[in-house]
């Protein structure tokens, strides 16, 4: 197979770049971004007109398992295609000194997706823990105590194994709470505040739900009232609760006898799950998603990892979540601040764009794949994720 010619100015090394007008990220060229973009398919969809083939290969590539099954135009090449992004967006790990260089002097202000970023993906979405449950750890080597032969050396590698993995968990939770008291720090999720609150557990955050339709300050924010856990400090799509609400029970009606199809009710919005679903039946159930959001035109659809999101047509997103955490933060007409955003999803190149409109920002993407971005570096999954935030 051929390999894909990559104009020059795509393989600048960020450091190089950033030197250019002293911004930083460094603006892109329309070029390289025009060029780097035929490299990897379109995939926006679900627009009404969008064809049912790249609709389904869309929600493949929106989270892939494998190289090969990323969405490349035909005659790219997939390993030619991986070394070039590599190069394109470096490891955020590998290039700490330029972002230590870039912060130097400046006030960070900390926004982190949720889903992907702080906790792994995994097929139950109200299992996605940033750790394992105390409970079941505990339960786990009660079990163990009681039916494993004490002479065993299982129970001894076991135990520790699970140590391991709950730790990895508990790091997680302590570098956003060690981040956290440096740094303004909000999560920006698609989840409702209430359910992402339950897995991250820290009152000192900002906490953007809803796709950021849902804005809530930490407790010690000048706006708390006592009687709430946390102050309201915008929700841009409140009249839109009642008709969220209507729609989610018309979906979990709808799709009931579609095994695996796992609707979730995120307060302003509203995701209906395929992970879990056959292949075979993606386009049954995104056919009774449509047939529903055909009743209300003030609703729209976006995509996400292997899921549809139902959202108001408010022009809302995590990109205006994070103008808003700015100005809110008194950051917003200020030289001397780096926002940093780190997310892996389609939802979060909303806040990538921002920051690179901005010029100002660095936006990192959690990735093991190559993927159309607006951000700056990437990172290969959570635990890379927990590696820079400890640094
Ligand atoms: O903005 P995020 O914090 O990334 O939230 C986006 C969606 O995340 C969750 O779904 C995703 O994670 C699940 C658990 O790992 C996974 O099962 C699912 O396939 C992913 O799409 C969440 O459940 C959704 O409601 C959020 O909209």
């Amino acid at each position: 197979m051929a390999s894909v010619a990559v104009p020059e100015e795509m393989l600048i090394p960020s450091a190089q770049a950033a030197a250019v007008g002293g911004t930083y990220p460094p603006p892109r060229s329309a070029t390289s971004a025009a060029n780097y973009r035929k490299l990897i398919t379109h995939m926006d969809l679900l627009s009404s007109g969008c064809k049912a083939a790249s609709w389904l290969e869309s929600m493949r590539a929106s989270s892939p398992t494998h190289l090969r099954s990323v969405s490349l135009l035909p005659g790219a090449q997939a390993e030619s295609v991986e070394s070039q992004w590599k190069t394109r967006f470096p490891s955020a790990l590998s290039k700490f000194e330029e972002i230590t260089a870039a912060a130097k002097g400046k006030k960070i202000a900390m926004f982190l997706d949720y889903d992907g970023t702080l906790s792994p993906i995994v097929e139950d979405p109200d299992s996605a823990f940033m750790s394992i449950p105390v409970y079941f750890l505990n339960a786990f080597l009660v079990f163990l105590c009681i039916f494993s032969p004490p002479s065993s050396v299982l129970p001894l590698f076991t135990d520790l194994l699970l140590l391991k993995m709950a730790s990895v968990g508990f790091q997680m939770r302590a570098a956003v709470r060690s981040v956290a008291k440096y740094f303004p720090t909000a999560i920006v999720t698609g989840r409702c505040i209430d359910k992402v609150f339950g897995f991250v557990q820290l009152a000192e955050l900002f906490y953007a739900g809803s796709h950021g339709m849902d804005i809530k300050g930490p407790v010690n924010h000048p706006k708390h009232k006592k009687a709430e856990a946390k102050s309201i400090l915008f929700q841009p799509a409140s009249e839109f609760l009642p008709m969220i609400d209507e729609v989610y029970n018309s979906l979990v009606e709808k799709t009931k006898l579609i095994p695996g199809s796992k609707v979730e009710n995120n307060r302003f919005c509203v995701s209906v799950h395929f992970r879990c679903v056959e292949e075979k039946r993606w386009s049954g159930l995104a056919e009774q998603v449509r047939s529903v959001l055909a009743d209300y035109p003030d609703l729209r659809l976006t995509q996400g990892r292997k899921v549809l999101e139902i959202r108001p047509t408010v022009e809302w997103d995590k990109g205006r979540a994070l103008e808003f955490l700015l100005q809110e933060l008194g950051f917003s007409d200020r030289n001397d601040i780096l926002p940093v955003y780190i997310g892996d999803d389609r939802t979060d190149e909303d806040a990538f764009k921002v920051l690179r409109d901005r010029r100002q920002g660095i936006g990192i993407l959690v990735s093991k794949f190559p993927k159309e971005t607006n951000a700056t570096y990437t990172l290969k999954d959570p635990s890379e994720a927990r590696t820079l935030t400890f640094f």
